[in-house]
């Protein structure tokens, strides 16, 4: 992944916004994000609030621990939990030159892209690529607890 400072002011850090669930945390999300960190300078993670997961099953860990967890990974600059009710609140907050949305992440380019541009927000919107490891893996909070529930439930 090559980075884009296009939206980035001269001398000024190129911010990337990754944003997710992170319920179960596996490496698909640590590729994830480094491929967001590669995309720029700085890597800020927006992590879901649960009210606003309504896509899939709300997560079982509380956001506070989700988002203490994808602190602590080695791309990550900064996680912050979401905004309860505007999504792009902290975009506007953030003013990033990049926003990385995940591989098969369930949002529209051109939706965010037209929301961007509604709000005169200038962010370049990139999706990052698929975690293909040489194992047999994991790679989904949810087959991780249907797992659980299989084995232990
Ligand atoms: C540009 C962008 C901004 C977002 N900002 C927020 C936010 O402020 N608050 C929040 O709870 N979720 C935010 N989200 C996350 C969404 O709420 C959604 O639940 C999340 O993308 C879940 O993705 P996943 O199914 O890949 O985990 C944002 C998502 C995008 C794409
Ligand atoms: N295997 C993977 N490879 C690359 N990116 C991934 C992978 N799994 C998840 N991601 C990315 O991580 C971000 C957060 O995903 P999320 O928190 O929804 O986890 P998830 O494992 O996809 O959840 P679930 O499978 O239960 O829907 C999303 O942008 C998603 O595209």
């Amino acid at each position: 992944m090559t980075g884009d400072r296009s939206g980035a002011a001269p001398g000024s850090e190129a911010v990337v916004v990754a944003q997710g669930t992170f319920d179960i945390l596996h490496p698909g999300h640590l590729h994830y994000l480094r491929d967001a960190k590669a995309m720029g300078d700085r890597l800020v993670v927006i992590v879901a609030r649960s009210t606003n997961v309504t896509h899939k099953a709300s997560p079982v860990v509380p956001g506070p621990q989700r988002r203490e967890m994808v602190a602590g990974l080695d791309p990550v600059d900064e996680a912050r939990l979401g905004h309860p009710e505007d999504i792009f609140a902290p975009i506007e907050e953030l003013d990033p030159a990049v926003i990385a949305l995940g591989y098969d992440q369930h949002h529209d380019a051109e939706a965010i892209r037209a929301a961007l541009a509604d709000r005169g927000i200038d962010c370049a919107v990139r999706r990052a690529t698929a975690h293909e490891p040489d194992y047999e893996g994991l790679l989904s909070s949810g087959q991780i607890i249907d797992r659980v529930l299989d084995e232990r439930g």
